[in-house]
């Protein structure tokens, strides 16, 4: 069944803001004085070279969202000698009790099992959920890691890369499933093509901080050169 997850934003509609923080990692300083609202509603895809901070921007503002925000990481982290299903299944180990995580482990819940069989379907994994997740090609391996986020059944998808291996066609299909199942995303991307097809708002990082925040309707591809160019 598609669902839409919503967060709870203020008044002003916005769920997550920084108003001139100053985030990086212990002394390593990305943004020395970085301001973003992000609202309900937002699609907003992050672009910028490698190393400018995205994943940077992302930790934190999954931090802020806390169980609002679905995390879909760039490592995909999955558990690599448990089985595709047992993974997805891991989005929601918090919701069951320790006795359901544990006889689950052992035999799956049936309702669990049709609930990710169906999710597995849509994400072109169907045959494969038995499978160990190191007996998957990293496209797979991907793909369960999205099907894990959109199990989590958040409201805000967080998502590092989360098409970085797979083909610009299914790039395509899973962001719209993303996009389908979920009302708010931050999702970073190398692809700009993809960007400015499935988002609505491009934000642009270069050198610690925002040089691009636009509607995607307003930009084109060459617009975006600028975050590409290297000295
Ligand atoms: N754990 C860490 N400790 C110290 N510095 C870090 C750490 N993680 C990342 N950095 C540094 O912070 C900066 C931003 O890294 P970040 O991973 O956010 O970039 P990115 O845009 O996501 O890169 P990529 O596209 O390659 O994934 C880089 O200079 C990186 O070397």
């Amino acid at each position: 069944m598609l669902e839409t997850a919503t967060a709870e934003p203020d008044v002003s509609g916005v769920i997550a803001e920084f108003d001139h923080a100053c985030l990086g990692h212990d002394d390593h300083v990305v943004f020395p004085d970085l301001t973003l609202h992000i609202s309900q509603g937002d699609r907003i895809a992050l672009l910028g070279r490698s190393g400018v901070g995205k994943s940077t921007l992302l930790d934190a503002l999954r931090t802020r969202l806390g169980d609002q925000g679905a995390w879909c990481p760039q490592a995909n982290a999955l558990v690599p000698t448990l089985s595709a299903y047992h993974n997805i299944y891991m989005g929601r180990l918090a919701h069951f009790s320790r006795w359901q995580n544990l006889t689950n482990l052992l035999r799956p819940n049936r309702a669990c099992w049709q609930e990710i069989s169906g999710l597995a379907d849509m994400l072109g994994l169907d045959g494969l959920l038995r499978r160990q997740v190191d007996q998957l090609s990293g496209g797979q391996q991907q793909r369960v890691a999205i099907a894990r986020a959109l199990y989590q059944k958040r409201p805000v998808f967080i998502g590092d890369e989360p098409v970085a291996s797979v083909d610009p066609r299914q790039g395509a299909r899973l962001l719209e499933l993303i996009n389908t199942r979920h009302q708010t995303c931050v999702v970073a991307l190398h692809q700009r093509e993809l960007a400015l097809a499935h988002f609505d708002r491009i934000i642009g990082l270069d050198e610690g901080r925002i040089i691009i925040d636009a509607p995607a309707s307003e930009l084109t591809s060459h617009d975006l050169d600028v975050l590409y160019v290297t000295d």
